[in-house]
């Protein structure tokens, strides 16, 4: 597969068309296979093709949230980027030095600094341990303080995130899906993190706790100056707190914009089709764009070209050749990879549109 460079990775401040701050994460071209099966004849192995060449950065204070169908890659992107699984290629450079270069004091210090908050509060914490040791163990194995300036710590934290000291004799059990979900927040806290990801931080959550949580969240990013980013499968929660969204399909991101740019102007006939289906009471500008139909191809054998093309309005000749690289979509920052974005689909509302009819133009290309 050819990767073409991508476009400058811009983040908050470049949105605006002002000075660009150096990003606090930038992510350049990572690849992450997981081998599966025995080998071939050949002494080859197949691999899940999880993250394929993806890029982007995250400025100080912003929040960029990630989307995409299950399976495509987002809880592995995520975890190559907190250095949680190697990658096979690419760069994670968190405030100006790489990941993959630091040593060891340098890899601990980073994972004071980068936090991950759990989906399933249930899962994340040992259910014979009362809380308070669980929330301790983080800071004995960094060698925070002594036991007295654990628990004062650790005091702090659990009143940021809206609990008290009674909850440090309880176990799991005894709290309700949102309590936990606030002591699984204040432990990703405990050693002070700039940058916090966060992995489906509300799906496991009735509906009526996922407002709380996400409000805390977006208190705690203003109160404590925290970057991060949101891994969701519901538009909802991103439109609601994030300032960016990523668009993943299939180990690709196919699509990244300013929030508004995204929901009121998306650019991948994926996104379209997502926005469509998950947000129906969205009015629809681009209605033509059908429903996502289908599944997406294995990503064991991800086809050539552009990897949408099979559930594709608007594919083409080219698609089945080209990968299409990240373009220029109008607003700020805004980039879209696929080749003919700006076209209609072919169909009784639109004839004589689509693909066939017109290339996007040119000067959308290698911008
Ligand atoms: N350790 C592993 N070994 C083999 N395949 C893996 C491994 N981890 C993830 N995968 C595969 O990589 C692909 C991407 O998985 P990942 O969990 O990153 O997707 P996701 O978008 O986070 O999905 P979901 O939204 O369902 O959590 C999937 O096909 C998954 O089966």
């Amino acid at each position: 597969m050819r990767l073409r460079a991508p476009l400058p990775l811009l983040g908050a401040a470049g949105r605006g068309g002002g000075r660009v701050n150096a990003p606090l994460l930038s992510v350049e071209g990572l690849v992450k296979h997981f081998p599966v099966g025995a080998r071939s004849l050949i002494g080859r192995r197949s691999a899940v093709h999880s993250v394929d060449g993806v890029s982007f950065a995250v400025e100080p204070g912003e929040v960029l949230g990630l989307v995409g169908e299950s399976g495509c890659g987002k809880t592995t992107l995520a975890r190559a980027v907190l250095g949680l699984v190697r990658a096979d290629r690419g760069r994670v450079v968190f405030d100006g030095a790489d990941i993959a270069g630091r040593g060891r004091a340098g890899r601990r210090a980073l994972r004071r600094e980068m936090q991950l908050v759990f989906q399933d509060p249930h899962a994340a914490l040992d259910p014979r341990m009362r809380l308070g040791t669980s929330l301790e163990a983080p800071l004995a194995q960094h060698g925070v303080g002594d036991r007295a300036e654990r628990r004062a710590r650790i005091a702090a934290v659990l009143e940021q995130v809206g609990l008290d000291e009674s909850f440090l004799g309880r176990r799991p059990a005894e709290c309700s899906g949102g309590q936990l979900q606030r002591v699984v927040v204040a432990r990703a806290l405990l050693l002070r993190p700039r940058f916090l990801v966060c992995d489906e931080p509300t799906s496991a959550l009735d509906a009526s706790i996922r407002a709380q949580i996400l409000n805390l969240l977006m208190e705690l990013k203003d109160r404590l100056g925290l970057t991060l980013l949101i891994i969701s499968h519901d538009l909802r929660v991103v439109r609601h707190v994030c300032d960016r969204v990523a668009v993943m399909y299939l180990g690709q991101l196919v699509e990244v914009a300013a929030r508004d740019d995204l929901f009121e102007r998306p650019a991948h006939p994926y996104t379209r089709a997502l926005l469509a289906a998950s947000l129906p009471e969205r009015p629809a500008p681009d209605a033509e764009f059908g429903t996502l139909r289908g599944e997406p191809p294995s990503p064991l054998d991800p086809p050539p070209g552009c990897r949408f093309r099979l559930r594709c309005d608007l594919a083409g000749d080219r698609c089945a050749t080209e990968a299409p690289p990240p373009l220029a979509a109008g607003g700020p920052g805004h980039t879209v990879s696929c080749h003919y974005w700006d076209s209609r689909p072919a169909g009784p509302s639109s004839p004589g549109a689509g693909p066939h009819a017109r290339e996007a133009p040119d000067a959308h290309h290698d911008r």
